[in-house]
């Protein structure tokens, strides 16, 4: 990467001495242990951290100026940038400096469903045959990639930097998860988006978010802020918060499809539901089309009609988008039939770790299970608090059978985020070790019954303070199954 100047990438965003402008940059980061000379050094104010307690250390592994927000006063001599909006100035310069992007690049917000409707418009687009990626809660897959992630949204300039690759690569679409932190702090500030969609919203990161009005109004910024002006926004139509983002969408100027029953773009008519697959009619270019999605649970009709509407609002032909969508695979860990006991008892791992996901996942069993719902879950420790009551009375009332158990309790003491789910779920068993939950959930089912292992879908670990051990609800359901066929 030849150094850019300052003034290339920081025009228009910052306000430098001339001296400064000259300066070449070599990279540039907010995360002071990751600065090489030559680089600017962003000193973001954090959620638990002030990063402009960082220049010094930044100065000495080399950097070549510092970005900071407003008059934060800087005591270490770099060479200082300001901008009135420091995460942003970042975000673009960080597009700036690596350039290249996928060509069709589209982004999607909602609660629920993000990392699915990604993964499906990824998988409509390669088989319409486009080089084609998504990157989200999952990781990021390619034609040539398949890695694991830690963010939804990745940071701007590690994303910025795996967008260009990914040009590189020959990658000319991709599809990206926009969580409501990456769009409060700017992650995709710098993405050249074609087209946005929206899925649902619910309750999520109220740990984080100070009210759901300012949650809303994050996952908006996808449409009023980060959009351009006519671009397609794809919205679900059958949800609560529909009719809001439909109207934010519009007033930002965009271009709005709705899709499902109450759909423009794919109405959905009719929709027959089996255990493995489900049958659909929808309505769309002017015909109607018979589509056997492959997948457990009307949700996934819902994220796969946002997928095809983005893949046909940024040029996909209808009938092509909808065709292939019988040849979806689900996302990894959602609603993901992880094993089957002896007796044709189905064991699915699911990612519901919040209030909605978690009645959404019971409920779409429920219609093919004609014995017991058993469900295991627990609630992650470091995030909001209330929703653990929530999801316990949400368990109690859907299925027949609940197994309260540890998720990942991070810093906080398991029993009390158990004690907290307990006090709204009468009768759950309580069995602290995931691994002996599981087992026992697994024990317990006779045919007709269903198990459901919700809350960390396709992770790989589990973090206990502050260490992160190998765990794995595939794993633990397949040891657990044959445990039990002996
Ligand atoms: C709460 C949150 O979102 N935090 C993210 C945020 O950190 P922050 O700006 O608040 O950081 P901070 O710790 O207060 O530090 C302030 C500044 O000092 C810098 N610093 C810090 C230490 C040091 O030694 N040197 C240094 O320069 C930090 O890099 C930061 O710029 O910005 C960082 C860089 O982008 C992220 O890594 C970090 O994600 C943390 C790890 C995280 O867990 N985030 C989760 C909650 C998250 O973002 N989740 C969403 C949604 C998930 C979903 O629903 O699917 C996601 O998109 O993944
Ligand atoms: N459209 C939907 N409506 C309601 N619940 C859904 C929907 N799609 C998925 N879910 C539930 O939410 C869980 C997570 O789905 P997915 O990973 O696709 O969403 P996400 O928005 O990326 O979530 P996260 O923010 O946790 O990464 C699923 O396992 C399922 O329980
Ligand atoms: N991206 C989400 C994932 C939560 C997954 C769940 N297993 C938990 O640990 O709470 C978060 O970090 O809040
Ligand atoms: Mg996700």
């Amino acid at each position: 990467m030849p150094d850019m100047k300052l003034s290339d990438l920081a025009d228009g965003l910052a306000d430098m001495a001339p001296e400064t402008a000259a300066i070449p940059v070599a990279g540039m980061t907010a995360d002071s242990r990751k600065v090489e000379p030559g680089f600017l050094f962003a000193a973001l104010s954090g959620t638990r951290l002030d990063g402009s307690v960082f220049v010094a250390e930044a100065r000495r592994k080399g950097a070549a100026a510092v970005l900071v927000e407003g008059d934060v006063h800087v005591a270490d001599g770099l060479p200082v940038l300001r901008a009135a909006d420091a995460r942003h100035a970042l975000a673009v310069m960080a597009a700036r400096f690596y350039q290249r992007q996928p060509g069709t690049l589209v982004a999607v917000t909602g609660t629920s469903g993000k990392t699915s409707i990604a993964a499906f418009i990824r998988q409509i687009w390669a088989r319409c045959g486009q080089a084609a990626a998504s990157i989200g809660t999952t990781g990021v897959v390619s034609p040539t990639r398949d890695e694991y992630g830690t963010l939804t949204t990745p940071d701007p300039v590690d994303l910025a930097r795996l967008l260009a690759e990914l040009a590189d690569e020959g990658v000319t679409h991709a599809a990206m998860e926009a969580s409501s932190h990456g769009l409060t702090q700017r992650r995709l500030d710098g993405v050249r988006l074609a087209a946005g969609g929206f899925s649902n919203l619910g309750r999520d990161h109220m740990d984080y978010h100070p009210t759901v009005e300012h949650y809303f109004r994050s996952k908006m910024r996808l449409f009023d802020t980060l959009l351009p002006k006519s671009a397609p926004a794809v919205i679900f139509a059958d949800d609560a918060f529909s009719e809001p983002a439909a109207r934010a969408a519009r007033e930002a100027g965009l271009t709005v499809h709705l899709v499902g029953r109450g759909g423009d773009l794919l109405r959905l008519k009719r929709l027959e539901l089996e255990r493995a697959r489900q049958i659909a009619e929808i309505e769309g270019g002017g015909a109607i089309h018979r589509v056997v999605l492959p997948l457990a649970g009307e949700f996934q009709m819902s994220n796969a009609l946002v997928a095809a509407g983005l893949a046909i609002a940024t040029g996909t032909p209808v009938g092509k988008a909808l065709a292939a969508l019988e040849h979806i695979q689900g996302a990894p860990g959602r609603l993901d039939l992880a094993g089957t006991k002896p007796g044709g008892i189905p064991v699915f791992v699911d990612y519901a770790h919040k209030p909605e996901a978690l009645e959404n996942v019971l409920s779409s069993v429920r219609p093919f299970t004609t014995g017991k719902v058993i469900v295991v879950f627990g609630c992650g420790g470091d995030r909001d608090r209330l929703k653990r009551p929530i999801m316990g009375e949400i368990a109690t009332r859907l299925a027949d059978t609940v197994i309260v158990t540890d998720d990942n309790p991070r810093s906080e003491h398991p029993d009390a985020i158990r004690a907290e789910i307990l006090a709204a779920a009468p009768g759950a068993i309580e069995i602290g070790d995931r691994r002996a939950a599981i087992v026992e959930a697994v024990r317990l089912a006779v045919p007709g019954d269903t198990v459901v292992v919700a809350g960390k879908g396709h992770e790989v670990g589990q973090t206990v303070g502050e260490t992160t051990h190998h765990f794995s609800d595939h794993e633990e359901v397949a040891r657990a199954i044959s445990e039990n066929s002996r």
